[in-house]
């Protein structure tokens, strides 16, 4: 008589999520315990908030596979936001994919700023990826309207969704542009969080963000201020007057910036720091 196999136990999600912070941390992911557990939570389908009610419970087969996807994933330093596909800006979620720049906590600032002082609401947000500017103000200001840009049109499509999905395209309109020249019509607040890191550093970021993170998000070749350039030369026909423009830029970049603007007649810009008090987003008014 033949003995029948012990059934092997499956393993609870506490147990999993020991097992994926192990893996993550063994292939040397910084933050190993935060991805695992956002990855096993995407893997059960669940918020994050929500594994602890299943702690003991045995993970069902797909999600124990659908775990494993993910881990083998992140150790081949795939972003989580890509992963899991979405990522939280100012509380809500937008979809990410490989066709945008994962949106990053400090460009919050430039929300802060704008919803601290509104001017009449005609919004440009240039180069506009998930749409994270553009959908946030238009979410946090009901009585605004928006142009959005990329020169992406993948970028445009995600930005889409993403604009449906929070109910707010209908006051949205998308176009394809090179910077300023697709856009039309005077703006009273522009924003925006354009690629900046020079094509000397590329090599020196990290696999997360070099092999994974669209290029064109990232740089635009050059010395990276070739943005602020084109920015800069387009106000003087786009920015109504009394209107407010909000950019982000790169640590070390804001005295090169202001020069950029001060040489194209655009005087007293404010340098605005990041919570690590370095200065991070540029703003300037035109007067009435
Ligand atoms: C740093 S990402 C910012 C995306 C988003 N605004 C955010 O903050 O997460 C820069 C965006 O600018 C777009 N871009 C690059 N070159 C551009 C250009 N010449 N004209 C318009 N958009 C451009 C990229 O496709 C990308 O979506």
């Amino acid at each position: 008589m033949t003995e029948a196999a012990p059934e092997t136990q499956a393993e609870t999600h506490a147990e999993a999520q020991r097992r994926a912070t192990r893996a993550l941390a063994e292939a040397g992911i910084p933050g190993a315990a935060r991805d695992a557990r956002a990855l096993l939570a995407h893997a059960a389908g669940i918020a994050p908030d929500a594994l602890v009610l299943r702690a003991e419970m045995a993970m069902r087969s797909e999600t124990s596979a659908a775990l494993d996807l993910a881990l083998a994933q992140r150790i081949a330093r795939r972003p989580v936001a890509q992963i899991i596909g979405r990522r939280e800006f100012w509380g809500r979620d937008f979809e990410v994919t490989a066709d945008v720049l994962d949106p990053r906590p400090e460009t919050e600032e430039i929300v802060a700023l704008a919803l601290s002082d509104l001017p009449a609401g005609r919004i440009l947000d240039l180069g506009t990826g998930t749409g994270i500017l553009a959908l946030t103000l238009l979410s946090e200001w009901r009585e605004a309207r928006a142009v959005a840009t990329d020169i992406s049109p993948a970028a445009l499509a995600v930005a889409a969704r993403n604009a449906a999905r929070l109910g707010v395209d209908e006051r949205l309109t998308l176009v394809e542009s090179d910077w300023f020249n697709g856009v039309e019509g005077v703006f009273d607040l522009i924003v925006s969080n354009p690629p900046y890191i020079p094509a000397a550093d590329i090599a020196s970021l990290d696999a997360d963000v070099r092999e994974w993170e669209p290029h064109l998000a990232l740089t635009p070749g050059g010395d990276g201020l070739g943005p602020y350039r084109a920015i800069a030369a387009g106000l003087g026909k786009h920015l109504a007057p009394g209107g407010r423009v909000l950019l982000e830029f790169g640590a070390g970049q804001g005295a090169a910036i202001r020069a950029i603007f001060a040489r194209a007649g655009w005087q007293g810009t404010v340098l605005h720091p990041d919570l690590a008090g370095r200065d991070r987003v540029l703003e300037l008014r035109r007067s009435r």
